[in-house]
């Protein structure tokens, strides 16, 4: 049977990358899908910027919405400081297999926990099953027409606290506009646009960063 291209990203990675060293594992990505077959990873340019952002939260709780192959996963929970926990959702449970195994490979999966379902059932969720208050990073990069409801669900949900960092993939291409109109012109969150490039590609994409300011007090007269 004709394998996925997920399934082929598996095995340049247990092929190339060693167990056990999550940076073997991101050039060992990176190298197939701008060698062999483009996909949907964050990639390297992006994935640079993705890391300063991590780095500089320095997050004790991130949600990664949209895990795909566990590119980006790999690459943020590499940077977790210890006790630090990442919650992850895919719906499509294809991708979802082939991630466990990437992040397995990479040794992370003490770091990870996977949760293989939709967003949006799955957000109101987060505090009764996973023992959630908030969330210090959120890395959006699944659907892009359900970044702007599943945002508004999260702070419903009270998932946000002042502070909380919001970074957007695919603000430009594929493009997230309702995402991008509402969250430059709230005033409950300060926005800072990456200029960068899709993966693997000369087109322009970028990252959008917000940080949630918490109920800003004009909303109350
Ligand atoms: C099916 N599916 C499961 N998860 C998702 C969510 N991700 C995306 O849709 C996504 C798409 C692209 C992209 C695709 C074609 C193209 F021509 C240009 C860009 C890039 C990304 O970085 C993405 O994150 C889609
Ligand atoms: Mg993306």
């Amino acid at each position: 049977t004709q394998s996925t291209r997920p399934q082929r990203i598996l095995t340049a990675v247990q092929k190339n990358a060693t167990r056990g060293d999550p940076r073997s594992v991101v050039k060992a990505i990176d190298h197939f899908c701008r060698n062999k077959e483009w996909a949907m990873n964050v990639g390297d340019e992006k994935g640079c910027i993705l890391d300063s952002v991590v780095s500089e939260v320095n997050p004790a709780t991130v949600l990664e919405l949209g895990t795909y192959c566990g590119y980006s996963t790999v690459r943020i929970a590499s940077l977790l400081p210890p006790n630090a926990k990442l919650i992850t959702l895919e719906f499509n449970p294809d991708f979802a297999a082939i991630a466990r195994q990437v992040i397995a490979w990479a040794g992370l999966e003490d770091k990870v926990q996977l949760v293989e379902g939709a967003s949006g059932d799955w957000i109101p969720k987060m505090k009764e099953q996973f023992g959630v208050k908030t969330f210090d990073l959120v890395f959006l990069d699944h659907w892009k027409n359900s970044y702007l409801p599943d945002t508004k669900l999260m702070e419903e949900c009270g998932l946000l606290r002042k502070g909380s960092v919001l970074l957007a993939d695919n603000v430009i291409c594929p493009g997230a506009p309702e995402y991008l109109e509402f969250i430059r012109s709230s005033p409950r969150y300060k926005s800072q646009y990456f200029k960068s490039h899709l993966e693997y590609t000369k087109v322009e994409d970028g990252l959008e960063k917000s940080v949630f300011l918490g109920l800003v007090n004009e909303e109350w007269t």
